[in-house]
């Protein structure tokens, strides 16, 4: 089933397996393109509970994943020993199989603060062939996507179209620890721009915020300012 709208092309899939192999052969596709067209690929990924099945079905496509580098949209400012380090969960489920021979480029870095961090992660970073060839957005149940948490302290910044970072810090309540995450228009430039979601609850936190005019969820922020629409992939 495939519902397209103004800003976004939803497909629901019948299983989390079906939703897992659609997508990576739908990002497999796209870095191998990419690869052939400029000898390499950039890849960026969301931590988090959903994105597991798809790494681990990614992982195994035979594509020239040497010449891929795969970072993150989004870090929580810990260590990579941390249960709660997005690096720790691609080591473990995508940098494996065939995805081994990747590059990964953290955001986390050991520093003072997430500022610090993220200042060491924007420098790091510049030196990737940009624009992303893939993104690859998740979504929490109060409308974020990346650390764009609706009750963080520099929202406009992060939702900001025109900024020229890459990778900023966000301090925010919702959050559970300070983060780390690539920028709007670092997200909206990528070539294939996606977001997994999954379950109702989900889906019906999307279907509202695209919705509500009036209190923009972050999400919804991503969305409009995308110029191409977001392939959404959903399943029960
Ligand atoms: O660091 C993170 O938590 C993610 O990058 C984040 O943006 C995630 O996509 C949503 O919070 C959904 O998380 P779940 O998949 O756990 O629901």
């Amino acid at each position: 089933m495939s519902l397209a709208a103004n800003d976004f092309d939803w497909t629901g899939f019948p299983t989390r397996e079906a939703l897992a192999d659609a997508l990576a052969d739908a990002v497999a596709q796209k870095l191998a393109t990419s690869i052939e067209r400029r000898g390499t690929a950039l890849l960026a990924v969301s931590g988090g509970t959903t994105p597991g099945r798809f790494f681990e079905a990614l992982s195994t496509r035979g594509i020239a994943w040497d010449r891929v580098t795969v970072t993150l949209v989004d870090e929580r400012f810990v260590p990579p020993s941390s249960p709660r380090s997005n690096a720790a969960l691609v080591a473990d489920k995508l940098l494996r199989n065939a995805a081994a021979a990747a590059r990964f480029m953290p955001l986390y870095h050991p520093a003072e603060n997430a500022a610090a961090a993220a200042a060491m992660a924007e420098q790091d970073l510049a030196a990737l062939k940009w624009p992303l060839d893939a993104a690859i957005l998740g979504m929490g149940a109060d409308g974020h996507t990346a650390s764009f948490f609706p009750d963080a302290d520099t929202l406009s910044t992060l939702l900001d179209p025109a900024s020229a970072r890459r990778v900023l810090p966000v301090d925010a309540p919702g959050a559970g620890e300070p983060r780390l995450t690539l920028s709007t228009p670092r997200l909206i430039e990528a070539g294939f721009l996606a977001l997994h979601i999954e379950g109702a609850e989900k889906r019906a936190v999307f279907e509202a915020a695209m919705k509500d005019d009036e209190d923009r969820k972050p999400i919804r922020a991503v969305i409009d300012a995308s110029p191409r629409p977001v392939k959404v992939f959903w399943a029960p």
